[in-house]
């Protein structure tokens, strides 16, 4: 999987969040999206997965050399963020049961092993929206870290993280590196420190 980002532009009524933006994403490398608060990099990641449309530029994904049609580009990759919700209503025994439908757990992974991995074994009966906001950012990371997918993007991974969570996350989080196109947006050095590439938002105003 490669991603390639031409000229991108991205404004809000008439401030340029960014612009000019030129790079690539490539396979099984880890990358870093860094800035200040405010600087655009939630805004930049939703761009990227087509979440908000660009007033600029193009974006490509390729696999294998073949560009991935626009509306199959979710099929390869994972997005966790704070603005993606959850199926509340549903227990986490029914919302994994929908979840696997679309996607495929890591090989040799079952959905015991997931919820083991995301220490969640107590409380599979509960449903989601009695889960503390530290248990709902476990969940959303294990979608990320126990998939197939070729591309992860973690945008303020450890957000309601507590320290033994951030651990948690370390723990998990580096074993994808080489593995996994691996996009971290953050602004906290520990989260993304281990990365290979760093991309400054801020760069591109
Ligand atoms: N839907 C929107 N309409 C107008 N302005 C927006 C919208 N979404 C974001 N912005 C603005 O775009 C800028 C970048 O916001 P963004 O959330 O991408 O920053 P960030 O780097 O992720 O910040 P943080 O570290 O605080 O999460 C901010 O000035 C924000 O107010």
């Amino acid at each position: 999987m490669r991603i390639e980002v031409k000229d991108l532009g991205k404004k809000f009524n008439k401030e340029w969040i960014f612009r000019h933006l030129n790079t690539e994403f490539l396979q099984n490398q880890s990358y870093a999206v860094t800035g200040g608060n405010g600087s655009g990099k939630s805004t930049f990641i939703q761009t990227l997965i087509g979440y908000i449309p660009a007033n600029e530029g193009e974006i490509t994904f390729e696999s294998n050399g073949t560009t991935i049609p626009e509306e199959k580009v979710f099929q390869h990759l994972d997005i966790i963020t704070p603005y993606l919700e959850l199926i509340e209503e549903f227990t986490l025994d029914e919302f994994l049961a929908f979840h696997f439908k679309f996607k495929t757990l890591s090989n040799g992974y079952s959905i015991d092993d997931f919820v083991n991995k995301v220490y969640l074994e107590a409380d599979r009966g509960k449903q989601i929206k009695n889960y503390s906001s530290g248990m709902k950012q476990r969940l959303k990371l294990g979608l990320g870290f126990f998939s197939k997918s070729e591309v992860c993007l973690l945008d303020e991974p450890t957000t309601n993280l507590d320290e033994q969570g951030i651990a948690w996350y370390l723990e998990n989080v580096k074993p994808l590196l080489g593995k996994k196109l691996l996009i971290i947006s953050s602004n906290q050095k520990k989260e993304y420190d281990f990365c290979d590439n760093v991309l400054h938002i801020a760069d591109y105003k």
